[in-house]
């Protein structure tokens, strides 16, 4: 039997943390069939982001029907877009299929270098947003979507209805990595709102945290799984994995992606 095929859009991680490669390491755990066109070659480790090289337009553009006029895409996610005429091109490419999108608007890297401009970013939240089936913003990328502060969950709550009554997406995951206290997601699915709750893990270890959360949903959804079940699924994934995260490089480690394998594993 085929597997389901999952196509994760987004930046390179050399340093296998984050971006393309947390994506395809997440989606081979999860048995489903990876595929990945790269948007933005990034020099970067757990410490920060040293250089980056954006590829062209019609570049990414030959990348996706390259896939998609081949193989079938049961699911797509995005990550990082840097710039318009990426997004338009995405865009495009994204309305030409029946599948579900799982977009995560990547802005900033774990370190705090950007990844993705402001002018750009209101571009983002225009033309791209509208387009996904599940938007899956942090508490900083919340607040440049919505122009405000988020400081409690309340505000997270509002914030996820907002994201769907306003903006257009269709279901909207805010995730509250970067609040105190336990580690809860809200998920408004244009009908009413879950939470997701873990327990905080005392750990710096989250490098890659988003990019494997969305991976894993898109994962779960290519398989099938209905929106909130590939949300539950893909939260207690990410969970293990930061518990479970490798104290690898000299910043924010990396987590890990055979978290929910019961194998050990030897330095
Ligand atoms: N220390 C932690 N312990 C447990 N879960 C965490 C921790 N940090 C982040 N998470 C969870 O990891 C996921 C990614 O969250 P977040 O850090 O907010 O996103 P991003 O990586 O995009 O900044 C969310 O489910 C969040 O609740
Ligand atoms: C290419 C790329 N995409 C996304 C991130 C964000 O990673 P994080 O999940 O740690 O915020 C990153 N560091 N690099």
């Amino acid at each position: 039997m085929n597997p389901a095929c999952v196509l994760t859009i987004a930046g390179t991680d050399p340093s296998g943390g984050a971006g393309i490669q947390a994506d395809l390491k997440t989606f081979q755990e999860l048995k489903s069939y990876g595929m990945s066109v790269v948007t933005s070659v990034v020099a970067q480790n757990t410490t920060g982001v040293k250089d980056v090289h954006h590829l062209p337009d019609s570049f990414i553009r030959e990348q996706l029907f390259a896939v998609s006029e081949d193989m079938p895409v049961h699911a797509v996610k995005t990550g990082m877009i840097a710039n318009k005429e990426m997004m338009q091109v995405i865009k495009d490419w994204v309305q030409t299929i029946d599948a579900p999108y799982i977009m995560d608007p990547v802005m900033i890297a774990q370190s705090g270098d950007p990844l993705v401009e402001q002018e750009e970013q209101i571009y983002l939240k225009r033309h791209l947003v509208p387009e996904s089936t599940l938007v899956t913003p942090n508490i900083p990328e919340t607040e440049t979507l919505l122009n405000r502060r988020i400081d409690h969950e309340e505000d997270m709550k509002e914030a996820a209805v907002e994201i769907v009554e306003q903006l257009g997406a269709g279901a909207a995951l805010v995730k509250g990595g970067h609040l105190k206290g336990k580690a809860v997601d809200f998920l408004y699915d244009g009908y009413q709102l879950h939470s997701f709750e873990e327990e905080r893990i005392d750990s710096a270890n989250t490098h890659g945290t988003g990019c494997t959360y969305s991976a894993a949903i898109a994962a779960y959804m290519s398989q099938g799984y209905p929106l909130t079940q590939a949300v539950e699924k893909g939260k207690h994934f990410v969970t293990a994995a930061i518990r479970h995260s490798f104290d690898l490089g000299k910043g924010d480690g990396p987590t890990n992606h055979f978290a929910l394998r019961r194998e050990v594993f030897h330095s």
